[in-house]
C-alpha cells in the first residue's frame, strides 16, 4: 500500500465538500379532506468537510441523515440550499461527473448488489458505465480491487447470494472505489452486519481511506461506531445540526443535551433502550 501524507488543512481550497443551508421538505398527502402536511426532513444544514477528513454525522432514526446523504449523492434535489465540491457548486448537469467523485456505501449490501451478476461483473459494470478502460484493463483493475478489499479469488466468479454479509459489503466497497472517487458517503455501512464482522469492515474502511486519500462522511445512529473513525462529529436532530465539534469535544465535553443523551444511550447496558428522554432538549 502506498504511503499517504497527512492532509494539509489550510484555507477553503482544502474543503472537499460543503453544504450550504441545505434543506429538504417532503409533502405528505393526508387524505381527501385534510390539507397536505409538510415534513422538513433536512432543515438549513451547513457543514464543511476538509479533504482527507472523516466527518461523523450522528442522530437517531428519522432525523434526516439519509435524506442528507441522498442530496449529496445527487439522488434527491434539495428544496433550498446547495452542495459544493471543492468550492464548485454542483448542479444536475454535473450529475455524471459527481457520481464518479462521490460514491456511496449503503447499509444493506444485499439490496444494493444485483443478484444476477457475478462479483467481478458487479464491480466491472461501474467502469463500463463510465467508459473506463478496455475489457482487459477493466478485468485487471477489478481483480486488483477485489484483492485489495479482501475478496479471495475463488469468490470473484460467485454471485452475491453465495457470499456472507461482510463479503457483500466488501464487494460494495470495491464497486464504490473502482471509480477512484475522492469522497465516500458511508450511510450506516455496518448496521446490517454481525457484530463480529462490523469491526473488520470498519478497519477495512480505515485502511482504504489511507490508501486512496479519501474524505469520508460517515453516517450512523450510533456514536460508539464513529468514535474511532472520525475527526469531527456533527450531531443531527429533527433535521438540524444541533452541535458539531472535534471528536474530543463531542465525546469529552458535549454541550447540547441531545448529544449527552445520545452518549448516555450508547453507555446503556441494555441494548435497544433508545435515547433517554431529557427535559429541556426542545428548549
Ligand atoms: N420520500 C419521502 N417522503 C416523505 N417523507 C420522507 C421521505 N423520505 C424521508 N422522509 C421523512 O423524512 C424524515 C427523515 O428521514 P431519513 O430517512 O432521512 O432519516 P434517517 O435519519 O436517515 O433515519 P434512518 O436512520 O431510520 O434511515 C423522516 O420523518 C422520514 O419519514
Amino acid at each position: 500500500m502506498s504511503k499517504l501524507t497527512p492532509p494539509h488543512i489550510a484555507g477553503n481550497e482544502d474543503i472537499a465538500l460543503e453544504l450550504c443551508a441545505l434543506s429538504r421538505t417532503f409533502r405528505l398527502n393526508r387524505g381527501l379532506f385534510k390539507s397536505p402536511a409538510e415534513i422538513r426532513a433536512v432543515d438549513n444544514v451547513s457543514l464543511r468537510i476538509r479533504r482527507g477528513e472523516t466527518l461523523g454525522l450522528v442522530g437517531e432514526s428519522g432525523c434526516g441523515k439519509s435524506t442528507l446523504a441522498k442530496m449529496l449523492l445527487g439522488l434527491l434535489p434539495p428544496t433550498t440550499g446547495n452542495v459544493l465540491i471543492e468550492g464548485r457548486e454542483v448542479d444536475a448537469a454535473d450529475r455524471r461527473k459527481l457520481s464518479a467523485r462521490i460514491q456511496p456505501i449503503f447499509q444493506d449490501p444485499w439490496s444494493s448488489l444485483n443478484p444476477r451478476r457475478t462479483v467481478s461483473d458487479v464491480v466491472e459494470v461501474a467502469l463500463r458505465l463510465h467508459h473506463i478502460g478496455t475489457p482487459d484493463e477493466r478485468k485487471k483493475q477489478v481483480r486488483e480491487m477485489l484483492d485489495l478489499v479482501g475478496m479471495p479469488s475463488r469468490t470473484h466468479s460467485q454471485y452475491p447470494g453465495q457470499l456472507s454479509g461482510g463479503q457483500r459489503q466488501r464487494v460494495a466497497i470495491a464497486r464504490a472505489l473502482i471509480l477512484r472517487p475522492e469522497i465516500l458517503i458511508c450511510d450506516e455501512p455496518t448496521s446490517a452486519l454481525d457484530v463480529s464482522v462490523q469491526a473488520q469492515i470498519l478497519n477495512l474502511l480505515l485502511a482504504l481511506k489511507q490508501e486512496f486519500s479519501l474524505t469520508y462522511l460517515f453516517i450512523s445512529h450510533n456514536l460508539s461506531v464513529v468514535e474511532h473513525l472520525v475527526d469531527h462529529v456533527a450531531v443531527m436532530r429533527k433535521g438540524q445540526i444541533v452541535e458539531q465539534g472535534t471528536r474530543e469535544q463531542i465525546f469529552s465535553q458535549p454541550q447540547h443535551p441531545y448529544t449527552r443523551a445520545l452518549l448516555a444511550s450508547v453507555m446503556t447496558p441494555e441494548p435497544g433502550l433508545g435515547i433517554p428522554e431529557i427535559e429541556g432538549i426542545d428548549g
